[in-house]
């Protein structure tokens, strides 16, 4: 019988939606009849270890990434299970997205003290997060506020809420809510006011290309729908060449019409201070034409020059 080594992190997300998708592989591979077993390990990355360094100093975002998927390639592990924002545009020869299960809310959400919305906020509220993404939304909408980065696992920038004297700090709903933590929500940003990141929410299930066993068990988890909005999205990312430290983000969402699937494609590019605010919305049935006409409608409004001038400054989500 076959062993699945499933590589993970050891933040309390990592773990969680890595256990919560062993057990619906659990699930599958029963109703399935395919017969195999799980193995979990820890892998502890780079990022890990230098979670307090700010990350564009040392070199972006494929940190969480890298050394998990090194050890697929020895081997030492079958499948990993990433959140999908966290992924770079492209993946090491041999690897591959196996699946992309069911995406959960893409939504980012506020944490304060109190049940407070984003009007809501006090005139000149303190408001944390690393991610230029969100500070160039928040502030376009919202330009009294003072942003200021906060990094450090989930567990550990709600501790940060407290101990660094914000008044709301901005995360994922989706992390939220696979830990269970969704009571400490206190407002849901629309996306319309906060164009998500590429991918959040989802996840990917990353394995080698040829383990032709673990594509037809990982096939059985896949979600359609989700797979198609996230190439949209990620053909968006690609074009504008992938750096996930830049003020960009995209949402697709799919509708099955009675002759077939048409995608709407939101994405947005903007400056961290939220002065210049670029966003387009293309509908179409090809998931990679659409993020690259968005990017290049963007592009010839001056997304190029904006993500120059961020880049400079990189931070990260
Ligand atoms: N930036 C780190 C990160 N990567 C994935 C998630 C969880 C949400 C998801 O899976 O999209 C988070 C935390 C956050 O942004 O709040």
């Amino acid at each position: 019988m076959r062993t699945i080594v499933v590589g993970t992190r050891q933040s309390a997300l990592a773990l969680t939606q890595t256990n919560q998708v062993i057990d619906e592989l659990k699930e599958l591979s029963r109703q399935n009849g395919i017969e195999c077993e799980f193995e979990l390990r820890k892998i502890v990355t780079k990022g890990d270890r230098i979670l307090d360094v700010t990350l564009s100093k040392v070199g972006g975002k494929g940190l969480f990434v890298k050394e998990i998927e090194q050890a697929m390639m020895d081997k030492e592990i079958d499948i990993a299970v990433h959140s999908m924002k966290d992924m770079p545009f492209e993946l090491p020869e041999g690897l591959m997205v196996g699946a992309v299960p069911k995406r959960q809310d893409p939504r980012d959400v506020l944490i304060t003290k109190g049940e407070k919305a984003l009007d809501e906020l006090p005139q000149g509220a303190l408001v944390g997060t690393s991610s230029l993404r969100r500070s160039s939304q928040l502030q376009h909408s919202r330009p009294d506020l003072r942003i200021q980065p906060v990094r450090g696992n989930i567990d550990s920038r709600l501790r940060k809420l407290e101990s660094e004297g914000f008044d709301a700090i901005v995360l994922a709903a989706a992390g939220m809510h696979r830990i269970g933590w969704q009571d400490r929500i206190s407002a849901y940003v629309p996306p319309e006011v906060c164009v998500p990141a590429v991918g959040q929410g989802a996840l990917c299930i990353e394995c080698r290309a040829d383990d032709e066993f673990v594509l037809n068990l990982l096939s059985k988890i896949q979600d359609d729908d989700t797979a198609l909005a996230v190439r949209a999205e990620r053909s968006f990312l690609g074009r504008l060449n992938g750096g996930c430290q830049v003020p960009l983000g995209a949402y697709a969402t799919v509708e099955r019409t009675g002759g077939g699937t048409e995608l709407s494609l939101t994405a947005m590019v903007g400056s961290p201070d939220g002065a210049e605010l670029l966003k387009e919305t293309l509908r179409g049935s090809d998931p990679e034409a659409l993020g690259r006409e968005a990017a290049e409608k963007l592009i010839a409004r001056g997304a190029d020059r904006i993500l120059a001038e961020a880049y400079e400054s990189g931070q990260i989500e």
